[in-house]
């Protein structure tokens, strides 16, 4: 594409050299440039781009947009912002796929991937073509590509989208996490649909309070809409059940649907639920509509508001909400039983805040007729505030509580256990090793009890000091029993 041509979608720069050339790609990473790309500086967290810009011109770049001059032979854009400016010409290069793809973005704390599960679900049983991005996989039609973002950079998004584009998918769901809003990877994307799910506290190593959390999910709210075209609605689909939701509301210019228990333009009448799983009226503004589905916990129930909610203004009819509800096998990692012939429940789940910990404790609780021990640990290099916090709900939801390792990265293991156990009082086991760990949780277990293995969910490696080491916590525990190392 022409240089000259695409800068048309920035609206302020400055030239050095002669951009009426064509560049073949755009990268941010000096280390995956190929002859004729544009190579874009960011300044990161780890090092700045900047650095990077003769070793970007030896692999074969074709011009440089950098935030402050430099001497070169290539052409050189200076702009004031280079992440904006990215996601702006990201945007452009791939044109503007996210005009012409139906967008729901989920942001919020917790539940944000199960609702794109259940978005997909309702989509494709309205014979619908679909693609996903967020934490497990990005997938379109079908075909699945790995991730390492949950929300990935603005290049490989509209990558991405116009992939999605020339598979013709209609809708397209994914989660927007705080850092991607913060660091603009989804500044310029045309969302149709903007849900929140709910606030508590995460990430509190990367942004400085939860005021300043919740204003980074706020800006999915202001940017709804922005392309706004004639007979192309955009929907915020809010929990009125959070008190952040009056912030996100105020942020958006769109229609707002909210969605709640007992309140909303989608809320619930008549709440069943026991092992085999939830069931509840669904009252909405298009009509009434009983949902059973066998996902568990009062949690599911607002994920399932909030996928209907985004479905409805999308004008799925409710009938077709309700039967991929019916159908649906959940996500893996979130609330996934493993079965290896033992005679107690063994569950392993993605909880890794203080609040999804409580959650998913309490509806375990709520079914198990013998004693629910836990297996958890808090991750490095995030936020130390959730180490006491999430020790505290195991220690008051759980019989037995076991701390471990979840990914360490470059922290000490035993710090993150000293941070979590420091100020308990109670009887704990603390067992540094994650395998050991849920060997002697199997061990422990009694008919009838439940055994939740927390914080890792679908994840398939443990990264420790910088390395990401083979670990499921599924396929450990199976083996475990396996190997006879629970009660018979
Ligand atoms: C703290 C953070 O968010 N970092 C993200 C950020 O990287 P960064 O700013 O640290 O980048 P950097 O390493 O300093 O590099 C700066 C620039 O130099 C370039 N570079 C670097 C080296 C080189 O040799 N050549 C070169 O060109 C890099 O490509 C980059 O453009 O931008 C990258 C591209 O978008 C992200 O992959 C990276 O996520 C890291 C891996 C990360 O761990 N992020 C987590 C905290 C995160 O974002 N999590 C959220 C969700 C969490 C949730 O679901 O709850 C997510 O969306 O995944
Ligand atoms: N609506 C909800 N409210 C509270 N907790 C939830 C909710 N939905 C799921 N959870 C809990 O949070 C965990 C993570 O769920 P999910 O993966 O859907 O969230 P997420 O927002 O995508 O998380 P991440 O930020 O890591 O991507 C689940 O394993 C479950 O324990
Ligand atoms: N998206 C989250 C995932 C946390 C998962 C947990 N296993 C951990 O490593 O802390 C994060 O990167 O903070
Ligand atoms: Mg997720």
């Amino acid at each position: 594409m022409n240089l000259q041509e695409l800068l048309t979608s920035v609206p302020f720069y400055q030239t050095y050299g002669e951009i009426d050339k064509d560049i073949t790609g755009i990268t941010m990473d000096s280390r995956q440039i190929k002859p004729g790309d544009l190579f874009i500086c960011i300044k990161g967290f780890e090092t700045d781009g900047h650095q990077y810009i003769t070793s970007a011109i030896h692999a074969g770049a074709a011009a440089i947009v950098a935030m402050h001059h430099v001497e070169m032979d290539i052409p050189l854009i200076v702009v004031s912002d280079t992440k904006r400016v990215m996601a702006q010409l990201a945007s452009s290069f791939y044109g503007n796929p996210t005009r012409e793809v139906g967008l729901i973005g989920v942001t919020g704390t917790n539940g944000k991937t199960t609702i794109t599960y259940l978005l997909d679900e309702i989509f494709t049983e309205n014979k619908m073509s679909t693609g996903v991005i967020g934490t497990i996989q990005t997938k379109i039609n079908g075909k699945s590509y790995g991730v390492s973002n949950t929300t990935p950079d603005s290049v490989s998004l509209n990558e991405f989208f116009f992939e999605m584009r020339k598979e013709e998918v209609q809708t397209a769901m994914m989660e927007v996490s705080s850092h991607a809003l913060d660091q603009g990877r989804v500044y310029g994307l045309d969302f149709d649909v903007a849900v929140f799910t709910n606030l508590s506290q995460d990430h509190l190593d990367y942004h400085k309070d939860m005021d300043d959390y919740l204003r980074a999910k706020s800006l999915l709210f202001a940017q709804l809409g922005n392309h706004y075209e004639q007979g192309r609605e955009k929907y915020a689909v809010v929990n009125i059940d959070d008190p952040a939701s009056h912030i996100l509301i105020k942020s958006t210019a769109q229609p707002v649907l909210t969605y709640g228990v007992e309140q909303g333009d989608v809320h619930t009448r008549n709440i069943h639920m026991d092992e085999t799983g939830v069931s509840f009226t669904m009252i909405t503004p298009v009509g009434n509509i009983q949902v059973d589905s066998g996902l568990m916990g009062h949690f599911s129930i607002y994920n399932m508001l909030a996928a209907a909610g985004a479905a409805i203004v999308r004008g799925v009819q409710l009938e077709v909400i309700v039967a991929a509800f019916s159908k649906t096998k959940g996500v893996p990692g979130r609330l996934e039983p493993v079965f290896a012939g033992q005679s107690f429940g063994i569950v392993v789940d993605y909880a890794h805040t203080p609040d999804s910990l409580e959650n998913v404790l309490k509806t375990l609780k709520d079914v198990c007729e013998g004693y629910v021990r836990v297996i958890v640990g808090c991750g490095g290099d995030r936020d130390a505030g959730k180490r006491p916090k999430m020790a505290d709900v195991a220690m008051k939801f759980a019989d037995d509580v076991f701390f471990t390792s979840d990914n360490p990265r470059s922290e000490n293991p035993e710090n993150i256990l000293d941070d979590m156990t420091g100020h308990l009082k109670g009887e704990f086991h603390r067992i540094t090793d994650r395998k050991e760990a849920i060997e002697s949780g199997i061990a422990s277990c009694r008919n009838k009890d439940i055994l939740l293995i927390a914080g890792k969910g679908h994840e398939t490696y443990q990264e420790v000091d910088g390395m990401k080491l083979e670990f499921d916590d599924r396929k450990v525990a199976t083996q475990a029993v396996k190997q006879g190392r629970h009660n018979k």
